[in-house]
């Protein structure tokens, strides 16, 4: 590139970067004038407010002179805001004014028009924009093509434009750093270097070098469900967190950060992703696992982690009912057997009163099934609620005739009678009246719990109807089918039971249980949220997901997954993807594939791809490393000696290491005796810990998602990895590395790596 070329672009930054401190300035005398005007309206509030209360006049001027204060106030707190947010864009602009220039032509004859593109727009009048967001349309085509003929989206329809020049900045400070022209033969030097950097606890936005297939995903407007098959590495996680800001951006004043909501794989993933958006000047979408989802719902029993689930090591027949427990065979057996408790099997509790039945379940029950067939199972519920209402209501009477209630007026301390006599006024005709009004206070306020379990459907009875629901199963759906015989069927059915009594529950019966409540109580689910992404949905259900489209019915959905990396549902997760397919409308689906891996150099995603069998495709980026190691160490002594030294050099050459182990206890072992040996690591025990600098200790469960710049797998022996199920999970892990890859066996090499080539790793 002729340094002529980057003086003259350097001259139109520092021009623009000036135009920026204008403005910037300007913002700040909006703040300070917003903030002065504020302090005097408060002020003047106090002083000019005269209170005239004494005639309607004097009072209704009084409430619209404070109605017109409070609205000059919020005018005022509007546009501080509003230049307050102003501010913070230009600041960012200020360092880093734009990331890319573009040349296009709209028609042959049509001039020339440059644009550049950065984080935020910035125009110095209303019509000149000397940056374009990079989400407002024109921009896509920044990513989307090379020269030549590109079309975009404009929210009016198609448009292509002739592009002419695609130019690549690196600025820091306001100083251009580098610049490229790009055009197809040339590999995209800024994406080379972004993926070159060292990893971080915390990851970062990839705006300036988005590629063609991840802009898809992220500009898709159209599709009620929009599928990412996406290789470990292709940046799926990227692309949605991208996708989040482009929404945010595109539905402007329509959508806010709290109507779109992220499922994640583990609290530590959420951890490791929060300041992407944040860095791109957006809030953080509402962010949870499925296990806080469901959890927060059920605060009184315990779900199983998903260290226990990792655990878990299931009979044939448990594995076959988990299946059937996850499947959308299952949801409709719900769903009628649901519907079928409109008519009859509703469970009912008595409502009891002082250790007595107040109102009888057979009462409710006739009561619930005595409306007729049109009310469904929510109205039903609020029609029975509001007789038992009436019910109590008229106990009032009787009740106040008891004998406790007399003894308990006789007994009243001062302060308690202060306080059922309240702000009513104490004058009696006679002493009989005040009895009475006493009487009424104190059986009302006996009867405040009875009120509340009405309110609250208690006569209901979620765990005895979701027994009553398993038992009654094998009428619903062929368990034959399913590979299940009744006796084991009723064998985990008993199971569920005690569970329950001891307050626990296995992930699997969570959703099924919530879905049930919420048809019971007729829940709609919640119409505000808007957009609902899913990450490696590769380990959810379809189960799960048809309850959360039922949950979220207005929400169009994001799911992205890697079926290579399903490591708690193995092989099922591909029978997942036809369940999907038939719970969305086809034509409002869109499928993109993912195939190039980002994160890995070649040489590891080399390496880790030849664990796959039949797996989707993975391409390597072609960013050259060195080759994986593996070793195989005759005991763990050596073994860990081994890791030792790989540490030593990770750090002297600055490279964050994760040692990933299988379960907790190969970690919790390795790491007392790493630190027994001097070394200083911290052991990541649970999701809800957070992510350390330095090296961690990392059972492989709680790695997904996260990417490191070495790896080292801690015990990748035949005694570890040999069952064919464990291919994804070892794939999984390896996958994590950025630059270098440590595979330690002890004794004997997991059978699983045999299929990689020699020429693909050292051995040492
Ligand atoms: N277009 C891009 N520009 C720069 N970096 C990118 C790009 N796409 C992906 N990356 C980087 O590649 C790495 C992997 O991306 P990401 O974590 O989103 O992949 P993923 O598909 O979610 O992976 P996995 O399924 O293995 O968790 C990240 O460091 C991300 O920043």
């Amino acid at each position: 590139m002729p340094d002529s070329i980057k003086s003259q672009e350097q001259k139109h930054l520092d021009k623009v970067v000036q135009k920026i401190q204008t403005a910037e300035e300007e913002a700040k005398q909006r703040i300070d004038v917003a903030e002065t005007d504020e302090a005097g309206i408060r002020k003047n509030f106090v002083n000019d407010l005269r209170i005239k209360t004494d005639s309607y006049e004097g009072l209704l001027e009084t409430a619209l002179s404070v109605r017109q204060q409070q609205q000059l106030l919020a005018e005022r707190q509007n546009s501080w805001q509003h230049a307050t947010t102003e501010l913070s864009t230009l600041k960012r602009l200020e360092q880093k004014a734009y990331f890319a220039r573009i040349d296009f032509q709209e028609g042959p004859k049509s001039k020339v028009e440059t644009i550049y593109i950065g984080l935020g727009s910035f125009s110095d009048t209303p019509d000149h924009f000397l940056i374009y967001d990079w989400r407002a349309p024109i921009s896509s085509i920044y990513y989307d093509g090379e020269l030549g003929n590109v079309s975009y989206q404009t929210p009016d329809g198609e448009q292509t434009v002739d592009v002419k020049l695609k130019r690549q900045f690196q600025i820091e400070d306001g100083t251009i750093v580098t610049l490229y022209d790009t055009d197809q033969t040339v590999t995209d030097q800024m994406l080379l270097s972004a993926l070159s950097e060292h990893s971080d606890t915390k990851m970062k936005s990839i705006v300036t070098t988005i590629q063609k297939e991840q802009n898809q995903i992220i500009r898709d407007t159209k599709s009620d469900l929009l599928f990412v098959q996406g290789a470990a590495g292709s940046g799926k996680t990227a692309a949605i967190l991208q996708r989040v800001a482009f929404l945010l951006y595109r539905y402007r004043g329509h959508l806010n950060a709290g109507q779109v909501m992220l499922f994640s794989p583990n609290q530590l993933f959420n951890d490791y992703i929060d300041q992407v958006l944040p860095e791109l000047g957006e809030h953080n979408m509402v962010q949870m696992t499925y296990y806080q989802y469901a959890g927060r719902r059920l605060p009184k029993i315990d779900v199983e982690t998903l260290a226990q689930r990792f655990d878990e090591s299931n009979t044939p027949a448990q594995k076959a009912i988990n299946q059937l427990k996850g499947s959308l065979n299952f949801f409709d057996a719900v769903t009628d057997y649901a519907d079928h408790l409109e008519s009859a099997d509703m469970v009912f509790r008595n409502i009891k009163f002082k250790g007595d039945v107040f109102i009888p379940k057979e009462k409710i029950q006739e009561i619930y099934y005595g409306f007729n067939r049109n009310y469904h199972l929510g109205n039903r519920l609020q029609a029975t609620k509001e007789a038992l209402i009436r019910i109590l209501n008229r106990r009032i009477s009787s009740e106040m005739k008891t004998k406790w209630v007399e003894d308990t007026i006789q007994d009243l301390s001062k302060e308690e009678l202060d306080s059922l006599y309240g702000d009513d006024p104490r004058e009696f005709d006679s002493a009989e009246k005040e009895t009475q009004f006493l009487s009424r206070k104190v059986v009302m306020k006996a009867f405040d719990p009875i009120r509340k379990a009405i309110v609250r459907a208690r006569f209901l009875s979620i765990n005895n109807q979701y027994v009553h629901m398993l038992r009654d199963m094998p009428n619903r759906v062929d368990l034959k089918r399913a590979g299940i015989s009744v006796a084991d069927w009723n064998a985990s059915v008993e199971e569920s039971i005690d569970k329950l009594k001891d307050h626990r529950m296995q992930l699997v019966d969570t959703t099924p249980y919530l879905y049930l409540y919420d048809k019971m109580t007729g829940k709609g689910g919640e119409r505000d949220m808007r957009y609902v992404f899913m990450d490696e949905i590769q380990d959810y259900n379809a189960f799960q997901l048809a309850f959360l489209k039922f949950s979220f019915p207005r929400a169009r959905f994001t799911m992205l997954g890697d079926l290579n990396q399903a490591i708690f549902t193995k092989e099922n997760s591909r029978t997942l993807l036809q369940e999907l397919s038939t719970m969305f409308d086809p034509d409002k689906t869109r499928v993109v594939q993912l195939t190039q891996s980002y994160r890995s150099t070649q040489q590891v995603t080399d390496f880790t791809k030849h664990i796959l069998k039949n797996g989707e495709a993975v391409t390597a980026f072609a960013r050259e490393g060195e080759l994986p190691t593996v070793t195989v160490a005759a005991d763990e002594t050596a073994g860990i000696q081994q890791v030792i030294a790989q540490l030593k050099q990770n750090d002297e050459e600055q490279e964050t290491t994760a040692i990933i182990g299988k379960d907790l206890a190969d970690c919790r072992d390795l790491t007392e005796k790493l630190k027994a040996a001097g070394v200083a690591v911290t052991l990541i025990q649970s999701e809800n810990q957070r992510l350390a600098p330095g090296t961690i200790v990392v059972p492989s469960f709680l790695a997904k998602g996260l990417e490191f710049d070495a790896v080292i797998v801690w015990q990748a022996s035949k005694s570890r990895y040999a069952a064919e199920d464990e291919r994804q999970l070892l794939y999984t892990i390896c996958s994590r590395a950025m630059h270098r890859l440590t595979v330690i066996g002890i004794d004997e090499l997991s059978p699983l790596l045999s299929d990689v080539p020699e020429s693909e790793f050292e051995l040492v």
